[in-house]
């Protein structure tokens, strides 16, 4: 299995760890040419305005929006996530565009720009230790679109079809189970 972490800005060495923990080989990739040749593209956490233009700045978002129309998973987490959705709250610019979802960017407030919790994970577990930094959280879903996880009554992960979504860091902790997930889901469409 091929799979990238798009290295433009972000948590890329935490994510290429927990794959490596998960028993998979991942690179960084940080050119449009990479990309094709993935079988699962991860976008980290970091800032989704740094992150989204550089991507449209080097015609990364078309080669990504080509890998998901032949269907290969790719995984956002944080940033990742604000650059996969259809809808910004507030906003009229948008990224990638391919998730379903409208996203509330930094949702949680000044008061709990970082925090942890403990959430049970559909597909994943029953408790898994979600990290939020300033993070975002979903506000509203396509019907394709089913909701794995909820902060109080917000949702914080997702999954369409070969899309996988979190508001939280699964990277920032020793729990390799998203990871070993979002690996399922690449085998499944291999
Ligand atoms: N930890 C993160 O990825 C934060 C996301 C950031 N607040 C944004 O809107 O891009």
């Amino acid at each position: 299995m091929n799979i990238g972490v798009l290295a433009l800005q972000g948590a890329v060495a935490e994510h290429i760890r927990m794959l490596e923990k998960a028993g998979a080989r991942a690179i960084p990739v940080k050119r449009a040419e990479e990309i094709s040749a993935l079988d699962g593209l991860v976008i980290p956490g970091g800032e989704s305005t740094t992150i989204g233009r550089l991507m449209k700045r080097y015609a990364i978002d078309e080669a990504v929006r080509e890998l998901s129309a032949r269907g290969k998973p790719i995984f956002g987490t944080c940033a990742g996530l604000i650059v996969l959705a259809k809808r910004i709250a507030g906003q009229d610019e948008t990224y990638l565009g391919l998730m379903d979802i409208t996203v509330e960017r930094n949702a949680f407030g000044r008061q709990r720009e970082s925090f942890e919790t403990d959430l049970p994970v559909a597909g994943v577990a029953d408790r898994f230790r979600a990290i939020f930094i300033r993070a975002p959280y979903i506000r509203e879903v396509g019907e394709d679109v089913d909701v794995l996880s909820k902060f109080q009554d917000k949702i914080v992960a997702v999954r369409q079809g070969h899309l996988l979504a979190t508001a939280f860091h699964p990277e920032l902790t020793d729990d390799e189970r998203v990871h070993a997930y979002f690996l399922q889901m690449v085998k499944e469409s291999a």
